[in-house]
């Protein structure tokens, strides 16, 4: 993967086996300022290694983590928020004892600590919850809380391990807003989801880790245009058929995922698309034509299925290079 320059965070070639299972075979990843960066991959991948190496939870067995250039310590750690995948605050602690405690924790005093508890609860929108015990809240609402937990110190970075499953639409707005204020008040955010619409409308970067390595990573947008599968969506005024397309070989009708009009063409790398607009206006009146992108999740199948399933087996000798990193 190739360098950003302005990355705040570099995991550089990571190494960890659970015994005799390899989790990360030489993965390398980059977190920028001002960016919010979605971490994706199939189960058992290796983002939750990734991020708990991050945090120094675990140790690699090789490779390193880096902060603005320099190993991480202790103390740069301790500037980062963690929402791990095991939530883990106590169940019956009252919710805004439990945020000024973890905000003394981390050095704040009395006044300072009960300040950022009323702001983040304002925030999450958990005032009226402020005195409860967290065992008696939602789900939905003890994730709120373990955010505000890992926010309590206004972290440099937030690392969350998918902070979104299990939240209902509201739940995911108020939390995208609220990591949105952090990525603009200057603390990157890192986190990991199976929810890839939520990461395509979320994120600016994303990084698509398969057995342990990356795949693929890059500005969202960036990634979906140059997949190299080019498509366009063509409607003609009173036709539904596809038969005007015969005849011109490497456009080829395909099944439509979405609810929008006219017909989707996938398109070979030698079939100019102004080829099929001629078409088409030969056929009719052309009511719609545009280039459709794939979406994240079209990108995430097509690179996890297309990346050797062997890369960790062989030990790491027949990856496949990331296919494109941020500049
Ligand atoms: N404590 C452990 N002991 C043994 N193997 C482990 C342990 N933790 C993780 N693994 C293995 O390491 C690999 C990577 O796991 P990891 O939890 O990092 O993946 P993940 O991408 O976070 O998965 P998911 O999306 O399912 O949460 C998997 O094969 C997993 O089974």
């Amino acid at each position: 993967m190739s360098v950003g320059s302005a990355a705040v965070l570099q995991c550089r070639d990571l190494h960890l086996s659970y015994g005799s299972t390899v989790a990360l075979d030489g993965l390398s990843l980059d977190v920028e300022p001002g960016r919010m960066t979605g971490f994706v991959g199939p189960n058992g991948a290796g983002k939750t290694s990734t991020m708990r190496i991050i945090l120094g939870v675990l140790g690699p067995d090789r490779g390193e983590v880096t902060w603005n250039g320099r190993a991480l310590g202790a103390a740069t750690r301790s500037r980062f928020g963690y929402m791990p995948e095991e939530r883990g605050l106590y169940p019956k602690m009252r919710v805004a004892d439990q945020l000024v405690y973890l905000a003394r924790l981390h050095g704040l005093d009395g006044q300072q600590a009960r300040r950022a508890t009323d702001d983040l609860l304002e925030r999450l929108g958990l005032v009226d919850r402020a005195g409860d015990e967290l065992e008696s809240l939602s789900l939905g609402n003890q994730q709120r809380v373990q955010l505000a937990a890992a926010l309590v110190h206004r972290p440099d970075l937030l690392v969350l391990d998918e902070p979104f499953s299990g939240l209902d639409p509201i739940g995911v707005d108020v939390l995208a807003g609220v990591l949105r204020e952090e990525v603009e008040r200057g603390a990157p955010v890192l986190f990991s989801s199976h929810q890839l619409e939520l990461v395509e409308r979320l994120c600016d970067t994303v990084a698509i880790v398969k057995a342990g390595r990356i795949v693929a990573a890059g500005e969202v947008e960036r990634l979906r245009r140059e997949n190299r599968r080019r498509m366009v969506r063509v409607a003609i005024d009173g036709r539904d058929d596809a038969s005007w397309l015969d005849g011109l070989p490497g456009a080829e009708p395909v099944p439509r995922s979405d609810h929008e009009r006219g017909l989707l063409i996938a398109l070979a790398d030698d079939v100019d698309a102004q080829a099929v607009l001629d078409r088409a206006r030969a056929a009719g009146p052309v009511t719609h034509f545009s280039e459709v992108l794939p979406t994240l999740a079209e990108l995430f199948r097509e690179v996890v299925a297309e990346t050797p399933a062997d890369a960790i087996a062989d030990g790491g000798t027949s990856g496949t290079a990331p296919r494109q990193a941020v500049a």
